[in-house]
């Protein structure tokens, strides 16, 4: 369905202060090759952001009128359609700044559910987090959970401000919410540009993660305390029921339109599938919780397939095809990651677990 050429859109997205734009900076004083089209949404009429902004040669475009996640959807398709149709010639890439408040998924989505969806392929998502402020980020609101929720690759930021015990809590913390992102540590946004542009994230062929069983959590395993004692290990069994309990602490917070319980856990499974059975599983599950599942990937051993499948989801839409086949000696099994928020994880394992081939 895509032309060849499609033009690769990357979606910088981060808390407020978090160093997107030190990070769009930081890229663009790069050689990178490409003839970049930015577009930057401030949250506010007036924005200071564009003069921020070095690169004389690029093209930049402010989109003010509100938040990208509600209003500015529209604009953003229209500048982005004369941006391709009227100066076609003039960009290769695309890289949008979100604001600081912005949940991404809706971005996303303009690339892949509108006519953009033909002549740009969303490249993947980078989330900047502070590393210094995370913690107090996430008893703010929803929106840095859905940031990382829905980032391909983190730029775990400003690690000259915490220790390096404090890094890897909060490394820890964001591995519990998005365990397929790459995550690197970075002081001010400095990161060579191939780990942020043209990454094929959202690819089938993208590489899988690796994928460890820690990340699978089961429900009410560490005690109530959990959430108050913040000094153990980063990579304590509980970090997910951390989150958890921590959402709850903070029910009825003003910021939250829904109550957000981004979680994510992992299913690993070394019988065969039933292709059949999992097709319609699948497709039932997104059709159902589409909205909640914000993110699911995997790597499949089907009965009677010589080959992997792989398969992507992003909200409701799934991809899902053939890739190798298995090497000699390798061990075949499905490895399946599902991100999203308040999802009933029991039940989508019960699920599967119907779609084992007999
Ligand atoms: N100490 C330290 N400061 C940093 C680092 N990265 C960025 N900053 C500073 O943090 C401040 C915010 O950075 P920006 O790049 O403007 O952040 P932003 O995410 O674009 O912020 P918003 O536009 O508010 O969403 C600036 O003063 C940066 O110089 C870092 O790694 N360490």
């Amino acid at each position: 369905m895509k032309q060849k050429e499609a033009v690769p859109v990357t979606v910088l997205t981060g808390y407020l202060g978090a160093g997107k734009t030190t990070l769009l900076n930081y890229l663009l004083t790069q050689k990178h090759g490409y003839k970049c089209a930015i577009i930057i949404n401030e949250f506010g009429a007036v924005s200071i952001d564009n003069q921020l902004v070095v690169g004389a040669d690029e093209e930049i475009l402010e989109l003010n009128n509100g938040c990208l996640c509600c209003r500015v959807r529209g604009d953003l398709i229209r500048s982005l359609n004369d941006l391709l149709i009227k100066k076609r010639k003039r960009f290769d890439y695309v890289i949008i700044e979100t604001t600081g408040l912005a949940d991404p998924s809706p971005v996303a989505h303009t690339f892949m559910a509108s006519e953009l969806a033909e002549q740009m392929r969303l490249d993947g998502i980078v989330t900047v987090v502070d590393a210094r402020h995370l913690e107090k980020e996430l008893n703010d609101g929803p929106e840095p959970r859905a940031q990382i929720a829905f980032a391909d690759v983190i730029l775990l930021n400003k690690t000259d401000l915490v220790t390096p015990e404090e890094l890897a809590k909060v490394e820890g913390r964001i591995k519990s919410m998005n365990p397929l992102a790459k995550i690197h540590r970075t002081v001010k946004s400095e990161i060579e540009v191939g780990k942020i542009l043209n990454l094929k994230a959202r690819e089938l062929s993208a590489p899988m993660p690796e994928l460890k069983q820690e990340h699978h959590h089961h429900d009410h395993e560490c005690g109530e305390d959990c959430d108050h004692d913040h000094k153990h290990d980063h990579d304590h069994k509980c970090d997910e029921h951390c989150d958890h309990d921590h959402d709850h602490n903070h029910e009825g917070h003003v910021h939250h339109h829904h109550d957000e319980l981004v979680k994510s856990f992992y299913i690993e499974e070394e019988r065969p599938l039933d292709l059949k059975k999992l097709e319609k599983w699948l497709g039932e599950l997104l059709n159902s919780l589409g909205a909640d599942i914000y993110r699911s990937k995997g790597v499949l051993s089907i009965k009677g397939m010589p080959k992997r499948v792989v398969f992507q989801g992003v909200q409701m839409m799934l991809d899902s095809a053939p890739d190798r086949f298995w090497n000699p000696g390798e061990k075949k099994k499905s490895q399946l990651v599902f991100i999203g928020r308040e999802l009933d994880e029991k039940k989508i394992r019960e699920g599967f677990e119907q779609c084992v081939a007999e």
